[in-house]
């Protein structure tokens, strides 16, 4: 078997004792890299000032090397902050009001993913089989093939892909399309996302399907595929069972006092729905005075991308609206909407998710939304609580047990919200069940499983 080496933006390295950091996704590749052996490499987060950051450095842990190299404040500002979440971020979540385009953020894209081909040069062995991860390293295979390598190499987005006439917005959008063509697999997150990206290759007449869902494009031909990512849920599940007793989760319990509970936890990322969620939680509460007071709406989001200046703003915008609906709607003995601005670990996590009677998860955008998944495996199968979903999440494509909404029409998800709280058990638990089953069928292993199978094919 191959050595794997996996290149992200962010690179989940064990803390102390061996611990592996929270997510599925963390879990399913550390497991991978165990069986084969291999590399992790990727941004160590950190920033080398104005010069020239240290030689790579690799901390060997088992069979798998963490590979992490620090960058420099203007590559940073422009690789990360400017180029990967100023444009192809909001771009891919069809945001293009939000796009800033800037000639100096563009190149500093490219010339990071060249800097991070050339320190990764030296790692590769002939037979690796070379995974990349997500929108910030599109570039990096041609830049390796340019270096003269032939490794396998596959490529995973986990965000959305757009249609042609939202992605041909950016300016770069041909040498993005140019990148792609150097991998072996591209993958995305659904069916939809894969039919954007053939659709914007015949659109330019750059390339096309081939069939036995091979791409032809700027003289290559390429494997293309749609591979949901799952979760561990197995895992999760039993975690969630565990948590009941987490003091946190029983203190949780005890202060939303016999009422009923909405959980929202989501990222502070306009792509989130945040602001919308928050209006058709308050439409409900109007629509429905007889729950006033028997309602508790935890919403957790933990700040990020913050130094962006629209996720800046977000954090003002949606602080004041829940606020002003807490100030509307609120009684003296009631606080309806509790949002939580820090990261929570995912051992309570799981246990909070098991306390909601409704899991909120309604983006506007979403490549996938694992939290959807996570609440679905943390729900208890006698007495399942329902979950709202955003028909424009990834997670949506197979999670028909769900209540599928569309996040723009408030009234909509206010009527959805009501529908769950007022749900038989026996309607919940067929919904639930189908949704476990197919959650224990298609978890983070068999995704990666079958990605590394096609792309070794
Ligand atoms: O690294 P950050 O800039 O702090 O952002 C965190 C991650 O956000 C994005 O997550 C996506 O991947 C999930 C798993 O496939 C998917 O469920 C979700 O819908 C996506 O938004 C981003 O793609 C990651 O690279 C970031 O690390
Ligand atoms: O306070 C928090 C909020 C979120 N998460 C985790 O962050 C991930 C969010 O992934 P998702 O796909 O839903 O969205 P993303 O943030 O990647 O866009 C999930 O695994 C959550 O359990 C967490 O550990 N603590």
């Amino acid at each position: 078997m191959s050595r794997l080496v996996i290149v992200s933006n962010r690179v989940p390295v064990p803390e102390k004792g061996g611990i592996v950091p929270a997510g599925g996704l963390a879990v399913a590749l550390k497991a991978a890299l165990e069986e084969r052996g291999g590399i992790w490499m990727g941004w160590s987060g950190k920033s080398s000032g104005e010069s020239e950051p240290e030689p790579l450095t690799v901390t060997q842990q088992g069979k798998i090397g963490y590979a992490l190299t620090d960058l420099t404040d203007t590559d940073v500002e422009e690789y990360y902050h400017g180029f990967a979440n100023r444009v192809l971020w909001p771009i891919c979540h069809y945001r293009l009001d939000l796009a800033e385009y800037g000639r100096k953020e563009m190149a500093g894209y490219f010339r990071v993913n060249r800097f991070f081909a050339h320190r990764l040069a030296p790692l590769i062995q002939p037979d690796d089989v070379i995974w990349v991860h997500d929108y910030h390293m599109i570039p990096l295979a041609a830049e390796l093939r340019q270096m003269g390598f032939k490794n396998k190499i596959g490529f995973f987005l986990h965000i959305p892909w757009p249609p042609a006439d939202v992605l041909f917005t950016m300016p770069v959008h041909e040498e993005i399309m140019r990148g792609l063509s150097h991998y072996d697999l591209v993958g995305f997150q659904t069916d939809h996302d894969l039919e954007n990206f053939a659709g914007c290759l015949r659109r330019e007449g750059i390339g096309d399907e081939v069939g036995d869902g091979k791409f032809s494009s700027h003289g290559r031909t390429f494997g293309g595929g749609a591979y949901s990512i799952g979760i561990e849920t197995a895992a999760f599940a039993e975690f969630a069972k565990r948590a009941s007793s987490n003091i946190m989760v029983r203190k949780a319990r005890q202060s939303v006092e016999g009422r009923d509970l909405i959980i929202g936890v989501d990222r502070l990322d306009y792509s989130k729905g945040l602001t919308q969620r928050i209006d058709a939680f308050e439409r409900f509460i109007l629509a429905n005075p007889g729950q006033q007071g028997r309602v508790t709406y935890l919403q957790i989001t933990p700040k990020s991308r913050s130094e962006v200046p629209e996720y800046e703003s977000m954090q003002r915008m949606v602080a004041e609206q829940a606020g002003r609906v807490n100030g509307a709607i609120g009684t003296v003995d009631w606080v309806p909407i509790r949002y939580i601005n820090r990261s929570i670990g995912r051992n309570v996590l799981a246990g909070l998710y098991r306390l909601g009677k409704v899991g909120l998860v309604t983006p506007l955008r979403d490549g996938m939304n694992l939290v959807a998944k996570e609440y679905v495996a943390a729900q208890d199968s006698e007495d399942p609580g329902v979950l709202v979903l955003s028909r424009f999440a990834g997670a949506a494509r197979k999670l028909d047990g769900a209540l599928l909404v569309n996040p723009y029409d408030v009234d909509a998800t206010a009527n959805a919200i009501a529908r769950a709280l007022s749900m038989p058990a026996e309607e919940r638990r067929q919904r639930w069940q189908g949704m476990m089953t197919h959650l224990l069928e298609h978890d983070v292993s068999r995704w990666c499983d079958d990605f590394l199978a096609d792309l070794a094919a």
